[in-house]
This record gives structure tokens, C-alpha cells and sequence, in this order.
């Protein structure tokens, strides 16, 4: 069995709580929804198919402790989970992204799940599997992506249902070059929200380049 993994590279961690770690990427290629903001969009099919032993070869040569699954979306492949429980068991601190549409229950609770809520400008909102926040643990994180003041006020409304995690590992996130990143930090000051700000620092750092 393998996976379909899209690219392998190593850059600086731009997303989450690790951000500004240096960090080695696996792309899994495939995805089931079409967000109209997304910058990944060629991961969203082809892709490699490489076999376990061969991504953890590929990963070891970078040389660092952290590493992220990413997408496309990473849990469409049933060796997902495999690939992470690996991953960790000669460990990796392990990072999973994905869209939350998927059960993320089928990840070992060792891995850091960074689930995005899928905001109304995305289009995809309606798909959220709303189940996956009762299966948040402690150290997972919740991102909302948002375009305008709906996307906002979606996020706002559905983070203050958030009790599994501290309100630090609810991240605000702007679609990059849509939301001036100052008006959400208005916003988030003017509702007083202690929820954080995030911002993209791989495309502060080197735009929209691929593989970065
Ligand atoms: C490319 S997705 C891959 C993982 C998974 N499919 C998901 O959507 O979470 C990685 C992250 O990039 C975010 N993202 C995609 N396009 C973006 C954009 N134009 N601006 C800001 N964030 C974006 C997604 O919302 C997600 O949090
Ligand atoms: N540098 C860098 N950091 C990232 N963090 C999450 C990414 C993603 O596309 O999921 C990403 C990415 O594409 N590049
Ligand atoms: S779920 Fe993630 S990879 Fe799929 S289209 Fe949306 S942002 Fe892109
Ligand atoms: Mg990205």
C-alpha cells in the first residue's frame, strides 16, 4: 500500500503554533472539497505514490524533529494515519492539517491536529463535520480562514462554542491578499476575543511560491 503524496519539502513552519520552526512538509495530493480561496489547489489531484518507508527516508534527510502532513486532504488516504503513528513512533513531533470533514479520531492523540472550520466564503461550509470538535484533545488546534465580516462573524460564533482547547489554540486566520489582516485585528479587539491571530509567514517570507 502507499500514498499519493503530492511534494516533500522543507521550509519554515508559516501555519499554527509552531510557526517560525523549521519544519519538513509531506503534501498528500487528492482533497474533497473545492475552496474557493485555496492555494493548493494543484494538490488537489495527480500526486506520487510512495510507499511508508520510502516518505520516512525522504523526511529523515531534512534533518529536523517537526513534521507536518498536509494537503490536499491528508486524511482521505487510508494510510494517513499509518503514515502519522510511524512518524511518531520514532519520534517526530507531528503536525496534521486538515479541513474537517473527516473523523480526525482515527489519528493517534499524540499527533497535533489542526483542524479548519470551513468559513461561509469558502463555499464548503456546509460539509464541516461538526463531531470533530468533541473529539479535540488539549494540544490540537482550530482554525477558521476568513475572508469578510460573515466569515467573521461565522467563526466568532463558533469558536465561543469551543471548550476542548484554550482559547489560544483557536486561530483567526485572513485569506491571504482578500482580508487586510488589520481590519480582523480590529475586529478581535473591538469583541474583546481572546482567540489568536494568525497570519501566513511563509508568504511574508517568499509569497506564493510552490513548495515553501
Ligand atoms: C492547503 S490546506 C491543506 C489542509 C486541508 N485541506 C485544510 O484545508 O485544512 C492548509 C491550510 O491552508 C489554508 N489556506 C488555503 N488557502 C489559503 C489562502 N488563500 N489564504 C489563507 N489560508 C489558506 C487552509 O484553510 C488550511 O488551513
Ligand atoms: N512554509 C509553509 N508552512 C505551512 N504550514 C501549513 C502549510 C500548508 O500548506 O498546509 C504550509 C506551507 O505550504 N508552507
Ligand atoms: S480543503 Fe484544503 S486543500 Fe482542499 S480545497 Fe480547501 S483549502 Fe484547498
Ligand atoms: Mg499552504
Amino acid at each position: 500500500m502507499s500514498l499519493h503524496v503530492s511534494e516533500l519539502f522543507f521550509s519554515i513552519q508559516g501555519e499554527s503554533l509552531d510557526a517560525g520552526l523549521a519544519c519538513a512538509f509531506v503534501r498528500l495530493a487528492g482533497c474533497n472539497l473545492c475552496c474557493a480561496y485555496c492555494d493548493t489547489a494543484y494538490a488537489r489531484q495527480g500526486g506520487t505514490p510512495m510507499e511508508i518507508p520510502e516518505i520516512l527516508d525522504r523526511v529523515a534527510r531534512f534533518g529536523c524533529s517537526l513534521v507536518e502532513i498536509t494537503g490536499g486532504e491528508p486524511l482521505l488516504q487510508k494510510e494517513t494515519p499509518l503514515l502519522i503513528q510511524r512518524l511518531l513512533s520514532v519520534g517526530y513531533r507531528v503536525l496534521l492539517e486538515t479541513n474537517g470533514t473527516q473523523n480526525i479520531g482515527l489519528v493517534d492523540k499524540s499527533c497535533i491536529r489542526i483542524v479548519d472550520v470551513k468559513c461561509p466564503s469558502s463555499g464548503e461550509s456546509e460539509k464541516n463535520d461538526a463531531r470533530n470538535l468533541d473529539r479535540l484533545a488539549a494540544h490540537d488546534q482550530v482554525k477558521f480562514v476568513i475572508s469578510d465580516r460573515t466569515d467573521y462573524l461565522f467563526a466568532k460564533k463558533t469558536a465561543g462554542r469551543i471548550t476542548a482547547v484554550a482559547p489560544g489554540h483557536i486561530l483567526f486566520s485572513t485569506v491571504h491578499g482578500v482580508l487586510d489582516p488589520a481590519q480582523l485585528a480590529h475586529w478581535m479587539l473591538a469583541d474583546g476575543l481572546p482567540v489568536r491571530l494568525h497570519l501566513q509567514l511563509h508568504k511574508i517570507l517568499w509569497g506564493e511560491a510552490r513548495g515553501k
